[in-house]
């Protein structure tokens, strides 16, 4: 059945959804916050600040005014970074009267609340929230915007409000699971950003493909020490939303994270790296919130702690890495086994 769905971030990421879901056939409202980039993207029927060549299909309108975007919807889609989701939230808890079910794409955790997406919108707009339904895993938009087969996973705490959202964007090219699991899949999707900046910067230093290798499975291994300590189940960071969205983020061009990383890695100052973006890049506030769950948790992160200190303490990079290599020996899995076998 055609539903009419609002998706808020005229972004890169907004606007492949946007095409997944006009594709399947739904009327789809594109909210922007600019007015120029909303006119642009009516006129020439493509976003070509943020995916340039793409053509959208029909069925997307871009929407420059949050009331005529929201008129009448049920559900909506939170396209934003994370920095903007409060903002944005509580423009739409203004607006809304109805109750909504609400989807968020974004991959970040709010530094200094230390509140995963989920539990933002939960503190912002429970009261006009039916369902929160996260989709995440290894997606570029660059890809998918091109039609190239994708995977990506849906959690909620609501099976059947999963299910409806995995029936609303599943098609030929974009394959959508179901997991239970929110707090893993939230983890994974944010954290992932970290290791990939530091995959790019390895990268810019000129390391070779073993030092990848090392940091995302041992960037793999922090991640799920911290996410199982949240609650998660340590099988998730073994799916798209964990390692596959790893895979995809730390050996992609196409990443963010990655290319600013890259530029880290080449010499490159943090604020100019940031300048040169034009997009969001995630990984950087999100090193900052990880280093504090780090230390709320008490599990230890070394790779992020590295990243944390070169990024905000002004250290060395190639300090950091000889200080990661030289730290005392270990058994690979000691504190991961005893980390699950205490959750169990
Ligand atoms: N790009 C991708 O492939 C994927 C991205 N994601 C996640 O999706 C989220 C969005 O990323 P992405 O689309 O890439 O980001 P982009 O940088 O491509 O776009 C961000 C969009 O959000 C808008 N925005 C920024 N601040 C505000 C605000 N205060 N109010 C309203 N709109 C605002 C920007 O508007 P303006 O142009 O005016 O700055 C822009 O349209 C991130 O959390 C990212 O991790 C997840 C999976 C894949
Ligand atoms: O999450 C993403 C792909 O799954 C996008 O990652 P970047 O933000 O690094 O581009």
């Amino acid at each position: 059945m055609s539903e009419t769905i609002t998706i808020l971030g005229a972004g890169s990421w907004g606007t492949a959804l946007a095409m997944v879901l006009a594709d399947n056939g739904h009327t789809v409202r594109l909210w922007g916050n600019e007015e120029n980039h909303v006119k642009e993207i009516n006129q020439d029927q493509a976003n070509n600040r943020y995916l340039p060549g793409v053509e959208l299909p029909e069925g997307i309108t871009a929407y420059y005014d949050l009331e005529e975007a929201l008129e009448d919807v049920e559900t909506v889609v939170f396209a934003v970074p994370t920095k903007a989701f409060r903002e944005v939230a509580r423009r739409v808890k203004s607006i809304v009267k109805n109750k909504i079910t609400i989807v968020h794409v974004s991959k970040g955790i709010e530094p200094d609340s230390l509140l995963r997406i989920s539990e933002m919108l939960e503190e912002e707009i429970a009261d006009i929230t039916k369902d929160i339904i996260v989709l995440s895993g290894p997606s570029h938009a660059e890809e998918v915007s091109r039609r190239i087969p994708t995977t990506v996973t849906v959690a909620s705490k609501n099976m059947e409000a999963a299910q409806g959202i995995q029936d609303l964007f599943m098609n030929q090219n974009f394959r959508v699971y179901t997991n239970q699991d929110l707090v893993g899949v939230e983890i994974g999707g944010a954290l992932k950003n970290i290791i990939a900046l530091a995959a790019g910067i390895t990268d810019g230093l000129g390391y070779g493909d073993n030092a990848k290798a090392a940091l995302m499975t041992r960037g793999l291994a922090e991640i799920t020490r911290l996410g199982v300590k949240m609650g998660a189940d340590p099988l998730t960071f073994l799916g798209l939303t964990g390692i596959g969205d790893l895979i995809v983020t730390c050996t992609s061009v196409h990443s963010r994270n990655w290319r600013a990383g890259n530029l880290l890695g080449k010499g490159k100052s943090l604020d100019e790296v940031l300048d040169s973006m034009g997009m969001v890049v995630e990984g950087v506030r999100t090193t900052k919130a990880a280093h504090q769950l780090s230390e709320k948790y008490q599990v230890k992160m070394p790779i992020t702690n590295a990243l944390y200190d070169v990024l905000f303490n002004g250290k060395d990079i190639k300090q950091e890495v000889e200080d990661l290599m030289g730290r005392s020996k270990k058994h690979e899995m000691e504190e991961l086994i005893d980390l699950v076998n205490e959750e169990r």
